[in-house]
């Protein structure tokens, strides 16, 4: 649905040229959640903001539904704007006007009647949870009702796809999952395309269903979010990982957790894309006589299920041992037998 070939785009100034965004091409599905992750001046606002038009782009293209947007000029471009709608790390809502004024504004530009409006804005307040603050100003909001007031004006005219440039990053953890959540309830219920930049890979985990990571304007990785967790292929991505998989420092721990059991038998339990990770730990402990004992976990919830691994013990007879571990070996979940911890 969005193509995106060969998009350069090149400042210049008196001090010299950045290339911000290097010969990205991508293609994004409809419907699908796509996260565009990198560290400081990787070029992903630059490249979110090629995606609207916010940027004029120094060549390449940007089709949407067929339409190269990087083409358009005044009046088709201003059509085109209204099916790409966008939220902002700092909200960019006019403090002067109310919670509902606020929603109303792309509506009152697009010429849309004004009883209409007004029931566009009350639909769009409910989706967004914030009835009973229609006429509540954004300086008496929370930071996660400032943006889903962004949200819902993002929402006004319909747009086919929303663009989503760090929503979450001023927000605590807390509030970043309601505002996660929020945005994959939308994505499902409307089927809107969104496109998000972030620094953080758990919101990545949370909500992508594909990741491309960007470096020096470049995307240096791309591919399924599972896949990505999976084989990190580059540095970078390889550091993203590790924010929400850990390090190597838990492994040494766990290397003297496990030379602590004289007993039993240690296993490494490898979850790629499971739903049921509790499931078959409470499986073994209900079907089999042997203690389970959780020594370490790093487990993360993606769009795909569960990714991560799950250290345990096992305490009892040799053969119950053996029978749990072949009935673990026949579901989808992986199991290494006292693994070498490196
Ligand atoms: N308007 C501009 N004029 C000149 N250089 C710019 C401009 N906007 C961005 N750049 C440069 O382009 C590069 C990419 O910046 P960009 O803001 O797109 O990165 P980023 O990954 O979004 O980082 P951040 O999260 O810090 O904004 C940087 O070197 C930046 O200094």
């Amino acid at each position: 649905m969005i193509s995106i070939k060969n998009l350069q785009k090149v400042f210049t100034s008196s001090s010299g040229s950045v290339q911000a965004v290097d010969d990205v091409s991508l293609d994004i599905e409809k419907g699908e959640i796509y996260g565009v992750i990198g560290y400081s001046g990787a070029g992903k606002s630059t490249f979110i903001r090629l995606l609207n038009r916010l940027e004029d782009p120094t060549s390449g293209e940007v089709i949407i539904d067929g339409q190269d947007i990087a083409k358009l000029r005044n009046g088709q471009l201003r059509k085109a704007r209204q099916e790409i709608g966008m939220i902002y790390q700092h909200f960019n809502l006019l403090w002067s006007r109310t919670v509902k004024d606020n929603i109303a504004f792309p509506l009152e530009i697009a010429k849309v009647p004004k009883a209409e409006i007004n029931k566009r804005v009350q639909e769009l307040i409910d989706l967004v949870g914030l009835s009973g603050r229609e006429d509540y100003f954004p300086s008496q909001l929370s930071g996660g009702q400032k943006q889903r007031v962004g949200i819902a004006r993002a929402l006004a005219n319909n747009p086919k796809v929303l663009l989503c440039d760090e929503a979450t990053s001023a927000l605590d953890p807390e509030t970043t999952d309601s505002i996660l959540n929020l945005l994959t309830d939308i994505n499902k219920q409307l089927g809107l395309t969104i496109i998000l930049i972030t620094h953080e890979m758990h919101v990545i985990s949370k909500i992508s269903n594909r990741v491309a990571v960007m470096e020096g304007g470049q995307v240096v990785e791309e591919g399924d979010v599972l896949e990505v967790f999976r084989h990190p292929k580059q540095k970078v991505t390889k550091r993203f990982v590790q924010q929400v998989m850990g390090d190597k420092e838990q492994d040494d721990a766990l290397e003297a957790i496990v030379a602590e059991y004289e007993s039993g038998t240690v296993l490494r339990l490898h979850f790629v894309g499971e739903k049921t990770n509790q499931a078959v730990i409470s499986e073994v402990a209900k079907q089999y006589p042997v203690a389970v004992n959780i020594l370490q976990g790093k487990i993360t919830q993606t769009q795909k299920g569960a990714y991560g691994t799950l250290v345990v013990h096992l305490t009892g007879d040799d053969d119950d041992i053996q029978k749990a571990i072949q009935y673990i070996s026949e579901t989808s979940v992986e199991v290494e037998v006292n693994p070498n911890v490196e």
